[in-house]
This record gives C-alpha cells, structure tokens and sequence, in this order.
C-alpha cells in the first residue's frame, strides 16, 4: 500500500478485539452483496438487538429508566422505536420519540424506519429538525428528532406530555443539549412516573448513567401491593453481538500531515482494494475542502485514478449537496466521501466499505476567565474513533484505516470525550434554562456539572445584554425574544437592535454569513489569488460590510457557481447562507421584526452590529507589532486576523465577532466603529473618560 501502510501494520483485527474482549463473529452472511436479497422483514430479524426484543419491552415496561448498551450497526436506533410501536406505546395518540444529536442522522434514520414500516415519510414516522417539522399532528407515532428540538420543544409543553416513551440516542456525545435535556427528562419523570426514558450509546459509560437516573422515590403500590409505577432503578442491557466485521488497520509509526495521509491512503486503497465506498473524516470545512481538491487533481492528472467521484460531507453545506453523499454509486465507480463527525454516528451509507479516520475532529473550548473560546483541532476519543470504525460494516465487512498508532490508540485517547458542558460558553445554555423557568444554573442537576466560573460568566453577559435582569430572569421581550430566535445572543440582540434600526434584512444576511465557517475557497498555495479576489470586495468599514458585498455580487450574478470560482467564494457555502437567511427571516417575522433595509447606510448598519458586539470592543494600542490592539474591557492584548479585509488596515477602533488564538490573539470578522457607538449602544457597560469609552 502507500508509504504510510508499511508491511506488517496491517494486521486484521476485529473491532471486538480492542480491549481483549469475546471476539464476536457473525452469524449474519459476511458475503459482499450483504443483505442484498433479503427482504426488508428479514433484514430486521438478522439485526442483533432482534434477540432482545422481548427482554427490551419487559425492561422499559417495567423500569422508568433503561440504558442500552449495543455495538455500532446492532440495530438500536431503527429497531427500538419500531419494537415499542409495535407493543403499543404509541396508542391512544401517544408519541414515541428518538433523538439524536445531529440534524442529518434525524433526517437519514426517519426515512429509513418509514421505509422498514412501509409508510411515508411525515405520516406515521416522521421527523423534526430545527425550521423543519415532517411530523402529521393526528398520526405521527413515531419522531425522531434534535435533542435541541425537543429542548424547545418543553417550552410550549414543560412535561412533554404526549410522548409515551423518550429514547436519547447517542449519549455518550455529550452534547451540551444532550445534558441539558438529560437533567430535564430525570425532573419531568418524578412529576410523571408514566414516562418511560432509554438511554442508548454504542460507547456509554452505562454505570454513571445509570446512578444518574437512580432515584430513592417511593413508588406507589396497589391494593394487593402490585406495582402501580415502574421501578426507579434504572435497567441496563448489553445487546452482544454487531452485524459485520470490520478489520481495523492502524499505522505503525505517527505521521506529522494527517491530511496528506488521508489523501494517500484513498488512493492506495483505491489502487488496491476492491470496489466499496470510501468515507474519511478530517476535521472541518477548509481541511475537507483541501483534500477534495487534491483528489479531484489527483483525478485529472493521473487516469489511473479515474472513477471517483468525491463528495465533501459538512454541516455547512446545502441539503441538495449533503442528500448526494446517500445517493447510490454508479456501476464501476467509487465514492469518496469526506466527512466532519457529522457522519460519525447513527449514518449508514450503504456503499461504504472502507473507513479512513485521522483521529482529529473540530472542538470547542472556553476559557472563562479570558472569555475566549476557541475551535480547535483536537484529538477525538475512543468512543468515537469507534463510531467511526462503525460506519463500515453495516451493510458487509468493511475495513477501518486508522492514522495513528494502535499505541497511541490504547494509551493516549482517552475513552470518552469531555462533555461540551464542561468545554463551551453556556451563554445558550443559561437561556434556554432560564426560559424553562430553572433560576438556579448551578444547583441543576447535571450529569457533569460546568464550572460555576463559566456559569458566572454566561450570567455577567447576559446581563450587559440586557437579556437577564437584576433578579436574573430573562427580560421582557428582549430576553424572551432572544430565547425564541435561540442563535449566539449577541447575534440575537445584534437582530433585535437592526429591527429598531431599520436595517434587519441586511443584519439577516450578515447573521447568515457569520453562521458559516466561512465563505470563502481556501486552496493551499493561493493565498495572493485569495487576497486579490477579497480586494474586489473590501471596505474600509470592515468584514461584516464586505460580506453584504460578496451576498450582493452573488446575487446579481445569477447565484452563479462560475462566478463563485472567479472570485474565491466557495459557491456551496453562498447556497447554504441563502438558505439559513430564508430561515432567519421567517423566525424573525414569527417574533414581529419588520423586514426592513437600511439602503446602504454602512452606518446604521454598523451601530446594530456594535449593539451586539460592544463587549468585544478594542482599540488601538500601537501600529508596531502590525497592529497591537487591546480590548477595552480587560485590556486583552489581540490582533487583526490575516484573513480580515481590516488587516493592515488597522483603524483605530473595532469590534469582532470572535477570537481565535495561535501564536497570538486573533480577532476574526472585524468592523471599524466610531467609540461614542459603545456607550451610545451599552451605557450601562461602558462610561466617558477623557473623551473614550471605558468598561465600568
Ligand atoms: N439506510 C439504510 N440502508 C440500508 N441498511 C440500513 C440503513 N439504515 C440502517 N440499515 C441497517 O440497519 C442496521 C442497524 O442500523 P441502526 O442505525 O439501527 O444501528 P445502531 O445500533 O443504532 O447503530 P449506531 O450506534 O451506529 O447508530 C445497519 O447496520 C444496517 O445494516
């Protein structure tokens, strides 16, 4: 194979085999056409949670809480909710809902379950993501959806009243809505004991859930002492047994580029492997575009590499573009799907035999005391290099090329991740409990608890916000609408401020953009090409200004992918800001914002930007350095990002959207402000001295 596939490294293993565990082989036909002439009835009963069926019903009928513990592919997230149905959990208007982190897995898993039961999808089975609801009201039974949905959901109906059963899918995420919605489910179950919750994860620590959701309640007895209610102690079953092997290869020693190793491997395995998909994941967007052009070069230079079609997979891609990674490959070819951890769990892609991970993925972490957070590249857990592993196998054996070493595997991954609790701004968080009415952020009950600095902090900026008050409870409106709109709050307020400053269409679209990682085409090497192509664009007043002009190019060139090309814009984030700017707008009209545009005056614009932003206001400290700048609340020493139209530029007062750090503190998406804005705009956090803002 390639240079980074030396003999020997590829010893076959069975993921079983990882941990010295019971090898599991099996009993399912191992042939490559799969299930290939199985009927759909069939295909079912193969799954390995089918032997569990009976033990899985008496356990949730029984037991308030049960953990299920299942390898990848063993059949959980299609099959439980089915089971349950199936034994009438979703009669008498009753609805049996399965979440799942991410919005892609909720939309893929629905429409295989409609297709397993045999209805359309958004009748029986249904699903909803964030602005999208295919569920039917008078015949949903079962829904997938968010964990955030479903958190929204408790806004409207705090007990979840028409849901019969709630199966958390993917726990062991620990996603920050995962463990908000985690503490929820455990308070709503004492207020309804009818409620019945299953917790299931491939890779859960099944023991701390399971005393999580150990509650001492007393349960009520009937007159011949029957159990009236379910039992309190959580059930914990381990469904044994996965559908395909999956050989896992490792490297034999490290490698400094797990980009050009990823590359190399899709080549070698394309060169010596039979057909099968091929799914790698990298870390974000810009990696992952990266890798598609050097494949996509790698293509036309070298004929061999012909047939491949390759296809970047990432949430900031339109769903026309995600939907094609599901479509089947043509006779002959091969599929090479690059992927962030948005297809780490739950997906099957049918044609994927192979799995190539580089055992990085993008993370968030926050520094309360610096109030910086960062996304950084990071080295992902076991937990989920094993849903990666799990991506293959699913449909026949497959193969997983790990880039890194079965040492470092074994003796540096840690085995879970931390949960995003414990690593992100909770502004988000403190909202959304505040609005459910939970006063007090710190006594919840958290399965991990976050850091009452970073609590604190969520508070403090709340507050200057004005969407907290001196009691701490959300304002009215500003603090419930921000809660409605439920983006960043400082994108949220910067939304509320455009609606009295007569500029929301244009702050929609900027919101829009900043919800993109970014809009435009990072090719290594053509950095000048790069610069050039933003000068046609840039103003003196800054990022957010020059984005309304790249929107507004954009649209007068027809949304032209030609046009895109020329001038460096990658053309599926423009489509995709198209599309999260159509959902802006209609939330905004949902909570009375008037659709209005300012016509051009950069200024007003500027002024709702500032109502958003002014706690991350800085000035110019010295031009030396290429431009110190420090904050003026805590005198932080930051700097212009290179990728900043402003760059260089350096005016003498800005605000940012973020903070990024390397060598130095960067600030990223930068506008040049007038300073009588800040005290114009937050007069209760910042004051006059000598004529300049200063925090108080
Ligand atoms: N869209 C699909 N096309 C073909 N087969 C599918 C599809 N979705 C699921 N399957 C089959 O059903 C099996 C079980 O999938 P399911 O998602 O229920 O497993 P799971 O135990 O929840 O796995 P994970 O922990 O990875 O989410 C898959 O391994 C595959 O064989």
């Amino acid at each position: 194979m390639s240079q980074f596939w030396k003999p020997g490294s590829e010893r076959p293993r069975l993921i079983d085999d990882e941990e010295g565990g019971v090898i599991f082989y099996s009993s399912s036909p191992s042939t490559s056409s799969g299930f290939g002439y199985a009927t759909i009835e069939k295909q079912r009963q193969r799954l390995p949670v089918y032997k569990y069926r009976t033990a899985i019903l008496y356990l949730v009928e029984t037991h308030a809480t049960t953990i299920i513990v299942g390898e990848t592919g063993s059949g959980k997230t299609t099959q439980i909710p089915q089971y349950l149905n199936e034994a009438g959990w979703a009669e008498g208007g009753r609805i049996i809902a399965c979440t799942q982190p991410r919005r892609l897995a909720v939309q893929a898993v629905a429409s295989r379950v409609a297709e397993e039961m045999g209805v359309k999808l958004g009748e029986e089975v249904g699903y909803t993501i964030r602005f999208e609801d295919l569920t039917n009201p008078d015949t949903t039974k079962v829904k997938f959806l968010t964990d955030g949905v479903l958190l929204r959901e408790m806004m409207d109906d705090p007990l979840l009243t028409k849901y019969s059963v709630i199966m958390v899918d993917e726990a062991h995420e620990r996603s920050l809505s995962t463990d908000i919605l985690l503490g929820l489910l455990k308070k709503i179950q004492r207020r309804r004991p009818e409620l019945r919750l299953i917790i299931s994860s491939a890779t859960i620590e099944a023991k701390s859930m399971s005393s999580f959701f150990q509650t001492s309640s007393k349960k009520r007895k009937g007159q011949t002492g029957e159990d009236l209610e379910p039992r309190t102690d959580p059930a914990i079953l381990s469904v044994e047994g996965r559908g395909f092997n999956v050989q896992i290869h490792y490297l034999e020693e490290p490698v400094s580029d797990y980009l050009q190793a990823a590359v190399s491997t899709v080549l070698s395995i394309h060169d010596q492997e039979p057909m099968g998909d091929i799914l790698v994941f990298l870390t974000g967007q810009d990696d992952i575009d990266a890798a598609v052009q050097l494949l996509t070069e790698e293509v036309h230079n070298n004929r061999k590499h012909s047939g491949l079609i390759i296809l970047p997979l990432y949430s900031g891609l339109p769903r026309a573009e995600q939907d094609l990674v599901f479509s089947p490959t043509p006779r002959g070819q091969r599929k090479i799907i690059i992927s962030t951890n948005i297809a780490e769990t739950s997906l099957t892609l049918e044609g994927i035999v192979y799995v190539v991970d580089s055992g990085f993925s993008k993370q968030r972490f926050y520094n309360p005391i610096s109030n910086i957070e960062n996304l950084v590249v990071a080295p992902i857990s076991q937990a989920s290099a094993r849903q990666r592993a799990g991506r293959a196998g699913r449909v026949r054996p497959g193969k997983c090329y790990r880039l890194y070493t079965e040492e470092y595997f074994v003796k540096e991954m840690s085995t879970q991740g931390i949960p995003e609790m414990q690593r992100t701004n909770l502004v988000s968080c403190v909202i959304q409990l505040k609005a459910l009415g939970i006063d007090n952020i710190l006594g919840f009950d958290w399965l991990a608890s976050p850091s009452p600095e970073a609590v604190i902090r969520a508070l403090e900026v709340l507050y200057s916000l004005r969407i907290l008050d001196d009691d701490a409870k959300l304002t009215s409106p500003t603090g419930f609408q921000v809660a409605e709109i439920s983006l960043d709050p400082m994108i949220s307020k910067m939304i509320l401020s455009a609606n009295l400053l007569g500029c929301s269409e244009e702050i929609i679209t900027i919101s829009a953009i900043l919800s993109i990682q970014s809009i435009w085409v990072s090719v290594r090497g053509s950095q000048k090409e790069l610069d050039e192509a933003k000068l046609r664009f840039a103003v003196a007043e800054g990022d957010h200004v020059t984005y309304l002009n790249v929107y507004k190019g954009f649209l007068e060139s027809g949304k032209s992918s030609q046009w895109c090309y020329k001038n460096f814009i990658n053309y599926h984030a423009m489509k995709k800001v198209i599309e999260i700017r159509e959902q802006l707008r209609r939330i905004a009209q949902r909570i009375g914002i008037a659709l209005k545009s300012c016509e051009g005056n950069t200024e007003v614009l500027r002024k709702a930007i500032t109502a958003g932003f002014f706690a991350n206001a800085c000035h110019l400290e010295t031009f030396s350095k290429g431009g110190m700048y420090k904050t003026v609340r805590g005198s932080q020493e930051v700097y212009i990002h290179p990728s900043s139209v402003l760059f260089r530029v350096n005016p003498k007062w800005v605000i940012f959207h973020s903070l990024v750090s390397t060598d130095r503190q960067y600030m990223r998406n930068v506008t040049a402000i007038d300073p009588s804005w800040l005290i114009e705009a937050a007069p209760h956090f910042y004051e006059h001295q000598r004529g300049n803002p200063v925090a108080y």
